[in-house]
């Protein structure tokens, strides 16, 4: 090999110094203090030194996004953190900082289980006898729960069912029997807990395993305890449609519609299910209230990164996250503000409305005195455990496009053309779009223009439906030029390979682009979270369940305060044409009506800066969330805040300590990552440092360094991602299973970008390298006018 190293970028000298292969020696620093690294260099590639004193080889600057995309790393006005090189026949590229696979790396969060905060499993012996009379119980009260609730069911034109729940969960019937299976061993764990003294928490450790009791439980609720066990896996290449047996030895772990694991033991009132309440059992804050006084509107920009990163992170969420709402016992929607008087007690147990104070600055003026929202359902876990309750998540929870390609057999079939392993998709113009379903979920106001998908929440707005029309684009792309290649291989074989390689070049977009903008490159680097630049990953643990994490979808992936209300229709200068307020395209695709949009769109959220992550949210998301025709909508924080105390997640103080940060005993211990100000707001509004909710002050954290979060969502979503990374067997770049890339296909995979894909699917000419990252003047184009932000 031979070696070089420039200084800095600079387009009129670049002289380069030569830099002798044997003088390079990694600082012992970054040596991730297991083995010490060899020199590097990949094939075709010289070796560098790259900043920092990283061991690198140079390559083009778009395939090095992990760590010139990070604000730190790519600043165009501080060149000297730039280091240019040459490769191949001399073409100009980046030193790119090299990551080979060096063995384990450690988890985020390092303290164990049995050391964490409100772990106490002790378990309580329950006799056949006493779960019989818990049965009993449960089968009485469920029926209770869930068929009384005739006078709280509305119909889908009905104005209530606006806000609960957002879109139609569809009553899957396996949905339906989990949800029942799920409420009916909570009301067995309630009765062990409240008569014997049963320990819910002991499920951590085992607990009492129902499925051990099978013949004393009525048979729709063995039914659905069998299901978990009795799965075979059978081997194949492919991920199975509804995750399972991604796991082989616990089969359910990341499959579909089961329930979601924790961080740490839940806080509900009753240790089982009730709604939380401070630890010393009085109200927490008003939701409303406190979002409208410590949550507030205000604009604060955000230079680093772009709107196109926000959807991006969106559409990660959709993919391995959808906790489903209670419906009524019909499929029919809950109005849970009828009958609602405010307070803590609701007029269903499947409800939780929002009271709104008569107070209230924005919705007294149009007359409003509650939100409407529904509980999360819950799933049994997975041995059918007499446990606190979990709540289920619809999509498989690992990175697999699930959004794209739906988590049912029946529902996948439906989005297939049944040709070519291509996709169904509609043409718009001149635009390939998702296929147009007047039965999806839209507003009336789109007249029957709706577009359907793997996922339901697919027009929620319309940079989701133009992300996820460009994951279908992606496939049908792929299936064309394979079937080019490969002329005898049939529908699914061509389908089932462009869904394995839009994964995997998905999920190399997810660690190598947004991921390290969100938690920056060190950071990941030091965790094991970036992907190898070269040869394989070994680091799948059959023991790590990739589950979604409820701290990680109830409280420290909700981005909602980082999404600018306003959406931007750029030409192909980059220049803004049009502006359009958020709230008049929530449930409506008919801004893709115009073909042309469909480009503007794309070059829009490029060229629009997000908001920064911070407590204060725009308007169109908080007070004018999924409008219709009124004149109003609803509002996320309040519903945020809200969700947080349905799945009752812990303190904020319990998961400051579990993510390495100081406990607080006064208020000032909050003064290392929350400014003096706002710990008076907290302390305004909360009586006590440990009543602190995670959700609002994980928002107010100042950012560590070369990240776009504070610490304690920053170590709950690595923590997250570390699992999706190591407990994914499909892993994009791991190597030593039988349905592994080859070397040379991984090296392909590498070689995509956000900004490829881009070029490659859309009429888009100029596209940024760093398609996340916020454009420089000057970058695209001469004319670039920005976007202003204030
Ligand atoms: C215009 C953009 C967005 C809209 C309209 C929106 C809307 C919503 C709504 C209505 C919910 C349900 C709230 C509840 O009842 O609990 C939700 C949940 C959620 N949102 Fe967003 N959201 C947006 C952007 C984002 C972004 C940018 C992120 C993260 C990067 C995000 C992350 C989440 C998560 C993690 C959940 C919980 C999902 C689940 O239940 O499984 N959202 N969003």
């Amino acid at each position: 090999y031979e070696s070089y190293e420039a200084e800095m970028f600079n387009p009129d000298e670049g002289d380069l110094n030569i830099l002798e292969e044997a003088e390079y020696e990694p600082p012992p620093s970054i040596r991730l203090g297991r083995d010490a690294p060899k020199p590097m260099g990949v094939m075709g590639y010289y070796k560098c030194k790259a900043p920092e004193g990283y061991p690198g080889s140079c390559k083009p600057r778009a395939t090095c996004a992990s760590y010139y995309s990070t604000s730190a790393h790519y600043d165009y006005n501080k060149p000297d953190r730039y280091k240019s090189c040459t490769f191949g026949y001399g073409y100009r590229g980046v030193c790119c900082p090299e990551v080979i696979y060096y063995g384990k790396k450690p988890q985020v969060i390092k303290v164990p289980y049995k050391s964490r905060p409100g772990y106490d499993s002790k378990y309580v012996e329950m006799t056949p006898e006493q779960i019989h009379k818990a049965v009993r119980y449960a089968e009485v009260e469920i029926n209770k729960a869930f068929k009384n609730d005739k006078d709280w069911e509305r119909g889908e034109d009905d104005d209530s069912y606006w806000g609960n729940g957002v879109v139609p969960e569809i009553y899957l019937p396996e949905l339906h029997k989990i949800g029942w299976a799920g409420y009916f061993l909570v009301l067995v764990t309630h009765y062990l807990s409240k008569e014997y003294g049963y320990n819910p928490a002991s499920y951590y450790d085992g607990g009492l395993q129902l499925n051990k009791y099978m013949h004393l439980l009525p048979y729709d609720i063995q039914e659905v305890c069998k299901g978990f066990h009795y799965k075979k896996c059978l081997y194949s290449k492919y991920r199975t449609i509804d995750g399972h047996c991604n796991n082989l030895k616990v089969p359910y772990w990341g499959q579909a519609r089961t329930a979601v694991d924790r961080l740490l033991v839940p806080m509900y009132t009753d240790t089982v299910y009730a709604i939380k309440r401070t630890p010393d059992g009085n109200d927490l804050p008003h939701s409303r209230f406190l979002r409208a006084q410590v949550l507030p509107e205000k604009d604060v920009g955000e230079k680093a990164v772009n709107m196109l990163f926000v959807i991006m992170g969106q559409i990660v969420v959709h993919d391995c996250s959808h906790t489903v709402f209670y419906q009524g016992h019909e499929g029919g929607f809950l109005d849970c503000c009828h009958n609602y008087k405010g307070g803590y007690h609701q007029a269903l147990p499947k409800c939780y409305a929002v009271a709104l104070p008569p107070s209230d600055p924005f919705y007294s003026k149009h007359h409003q005195s509650c939100l409407n929202l529904a509980r999360t359902m819950v799933a049994p876990n997975y041995q059918c455990t007499a446990g606190y309750a979990s709540q289920v998540n619809r999509q498989t929870s690992v990175i697999d496009l699930s959004l794209v390609y739906a988590t049912n057999a029946n529902e996948s079939e439906q989005l297939r053309t049944g040709k070519q392993g291509m996709l169904k998709m509609s043409k718009i113009g001149n635009e390939y779009m998702l296929p147009l379903d007047k039965n999806a979920e839209c507003f009336n106001t789109s007249n029957g223009f709706c577009m359907t998908s793997g996922d339901l929440r697919s027009t929620i707005h319309p940079g989701i439906t133009m992300f996820q029309s460009i994951l279908n684009r992606f496939h049908n792309y792929c299936a064309k030029k394979l079937n080019y290649l490969n002329p005898h291989w049939d529908d699914e074989k061509l389908f089932q390979e462009c869904r394995k390689i839009n994964i995997a070049v998905f999920q190399h977009i997810v660690f190598n682009e947004y991921l390290p903008l969100l938690l920056g490159w060190n950071f990941m680097y030091d965790h094991g979270l970036l992907s190898t630049t070269k040869g394989y990953s070994y680091d799948y643990d059959e023991d790590t369940n990739p589950a979604i994490l409820a701290e990680f979808t109830a409280a420290a992936m909700r981005c909602h305060s980082s999404v600018y209300g306003k959406i931007a229709l750029a030409d192909e200068y980059y220049n803004v044409e049009k502006i359009e307020l958020l709230n008049n395209h929530y449930n409506d695709p008919s801004i893709f009506k115009n073909g042309d949009n469909f480009d503007k769109l794309v070059r829009g959220y490029i060229v629009t800066a997000q908001r920064k992550l911070d407590p204060y949210y725009d308007p169109m998301i908080s007070l004018y969330l999924l409008k219709d025709q009124r004149s109003f909508g609803l509002d996320i924080g309040s519903f945020n805040i809200h969700r947080g105390r349905d799945y009752a997640l812990r303190s904020y103080n319990d998961y400051r300590e579990i993510c390495g940060l100081k406990r607080a005993y006064d208020w000032k211990d909050f003064h290392d990552w929350i400014d003096p100000k706002d710990v008076e707001l907290l302390k305004k509004h909360y009586r006590n440092v440990d009543h602190v909710e995670l959700y609002v002050a994980g928002l107010m954290e100042r950012h560590q360094h070369d990240a776009v979060v504070g610490p304690t969502w920053w170590c709950i979503i690595a923590q997250q991602f570390k699992n999706w990374k190591t407990g994914d067997r499909f892993f994009y770049d791991l190597g030593d299973q039988p349905h592994s890339f080859t070397l040379p296909q991984l090296d392909q995979i590498r070689h995509m970008s956000m900004a490829a894909i881009l070029c490659t699917v859309t009429h888009v000419k100029h596209v940024p390298a760093f398609a996340f990252h916020t454009i420089s003047d000057g970058y695209v184009s001469p004319k670039f006018s920005g976007f202003p932000l204030n």
